[in-house]
């Protein structure tokens, strides 16, 4: 009979071949192996108490052993593993990068060539992260679609420029053990930086596997010292796979999102009244088919980060009374149309004010139930981008909402580096019902809109 064999990793919820969660496990079973007999329930798994470290690379040379890996599906529980502790390091290093923006000049705020902001931290957040990932599963086993390249670091009038990044890129590294990662032996070189930033030259596709990374994606919130995230997906053979999002200003609890908003109207820090250790900042992630999202606390300065690092589970709302639900959608209202979504929101009756914020924390907010309803109307002739969805669509799904564009299809992520046929807009909800009201109004108001 067909056995499969795990490590376990506390927060990660462990999935049957067909994709139901079989078991979820706390920090007390980290470091034990699971087995099961193929295709059997939770009540016939038993784990073997701490097993040997050294064991958990030999997990799939094990699976072989026992005749099972080429017919069960991956569970990506190494690549959730590396792929959240490589986020906690970016959010680690943003907000080091964040401080210095809001304390110094703007004149580290760049212009790409579409006029779109970039910082030392997007740079720097991409390359940490593509050496981590390549450090992690071998340069060759890494393919990344990503949103920054080397073309304005390489000019030569850039070199100051280049030299902040490898700068930044170093003091991440450095924290590299307290993440359970092994950093680099020497501190990486000018070439080595954009070497990992240039390795993120993949154009995804409908074939084979690759992570989709957006090191800061809202760079217009980062700037302005409000939110924005990390956002970092796999997709294999053009589906999501698992998704992580890393929000450093979008606190563990709600009820702390009107003391950042206050704070940040008054252009002060974003500094708590109490050392609550919840207010710092999130990762978001989940796992394509377990059921379940996850949230965890940034890791603590000094702190070794540890599995589960307090995860908790998210859930969307249950809100499904378009009255009562809140709807978010980006703060620019160039990035997306807010008299169309004015006018859904009225044809809906949704009475509530839209919650304009920043970057994928949107996505965020939908999982843990903080909105209902997130809308993007791009204007005509914008693609819309792998990177800036793919890590939220898959949390939304696994916390139990709805992710579709507005002719109600799922997003597309097998077509390259952009969603093409995205049919209008982006619409996630917290429920079928609510996005079946969102799509039917979204279609009576179109043809009138001048969209
Ligand atoms: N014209 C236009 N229309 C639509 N979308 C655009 C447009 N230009 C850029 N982008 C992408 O939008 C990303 C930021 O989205 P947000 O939801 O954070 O927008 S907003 O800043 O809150 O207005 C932003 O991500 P980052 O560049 O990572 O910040 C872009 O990928
Ligand atoms: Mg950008
Ligand atoms: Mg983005
Ligand atoms: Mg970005």
């Amino acid at each position: 009979m067909p056995i499969n064999c795990w490590r376990l990793t506390a927060g990660v919820p462990y999935v049957s071949g067909n994709g139901r969660v079989i078991h979820r496990f706390t920090s007390n079973h980290v470091g034990s192996v699971l087995f099961s007999h193929h295709q059997n329930s939770a009540k016939h798994i038993f784990s073997v108490p701490k097993f040997n470290q050294s064991y958990s690379s030999s997990i799939i040379e094990e699976q072989k052993n026992l005749g099972v890996a080429s017919a069960e599906p991956e569970i990506f529980y190494k690549e959730l593993d590396v792929a959240v502790r490589a986020v906690q390091m970016a959010c680690s290093l943003c907000q080091r990068v964040q401080d210095s923006l809001i304390s110094k000049s703007k004149d580290q705020v760049h212009s790409k060539d579409d006029s779109s902001p970039v910082t030392i931290a997007d740079w720097s957040v991409q390359a940490a992260i593509s050496w981590l990932l390549s450090e992690s599963f071998g340069r060759k086993n890494v393919s990344i679609v990503a949103e920054e390249d080397v073309k304005k670091l390489s000019k030569a009038d850039a070199s100051g420029l280049l030299a902040a990044v490898v700068n930044t890129v170093n003091e991440c590294l450095a924290e590299a053990p307290r993440f359970g990662f092994q950093g680099p032996d020497m501190a990486l070189g000018t070439s080595d930086v954009l070497e990992a930033i240039s390795h993120c030259n993949s154009s995804g596709g409908p074939t084979g596997r690759f992570w989709t990374l957006d090191p800061v994606d809202g760079t217009l919130g980062f700037v302005r010292g409000d939110q924005y995230a990390i956002a970092l997906a796999l997709i294999e053979d053009g589906e999501v796979v698992l998704g992580v999002l890393g929000c450093p200003n979008y606190p563990m609890r709600k009820e702390w999102l009107s003391y950042h908003h206050r704070c940040h109207r008054i252009k002060t820090r974003l500094t708590p009244p109490t050392s609550d250790s919840w207010h710092q900042g999130l990762v978001t992630y989940a796992l394509k088919g377990s059921g379940r999202a996850w949230m965890q606390p940034l890791l603590h300065a000094n702190k070794k980060f540890v599995w589960p690092n307090s995860a908790r589970p998210v859930c969307v709302s249950s809100i499904d009374d378009p009255a009562l639900a809140t709807f978010c959608e980006p703060v620019e209202k160039a990035n997306s149309s807010h008299s169309f979504t004015a006018g859904l929101a009225h044809t809906m009756g949704l009475r509530k004010q839209p919650l304009r914020v920043y970057s994928m924390v949107k996505y965020a907010a939908i999982a843990r139930g903080d909105a209902e309803i997130f809308m993007k109307f791009a204007r005509a002739g914008y693609k819309e981008k792998i990177w800036d969805h793919a890590a939220g669509v898959v949390i939304i799904q696994e916390a139990g909402g709805v992710v579709t564009d507005a002719g109600g299809h799922p997003l597309d992520f097998s077509k390259g580096i952009y969603l093409e046929c995205l049919d209008r807009g982006v619409i996630a909800s917290a429920g079928a019902k609510l996005h079946d009201k969102i799509i039917r109004a979204v279609d009576a108001s179109w043809d009138s809109s001048s969209l």
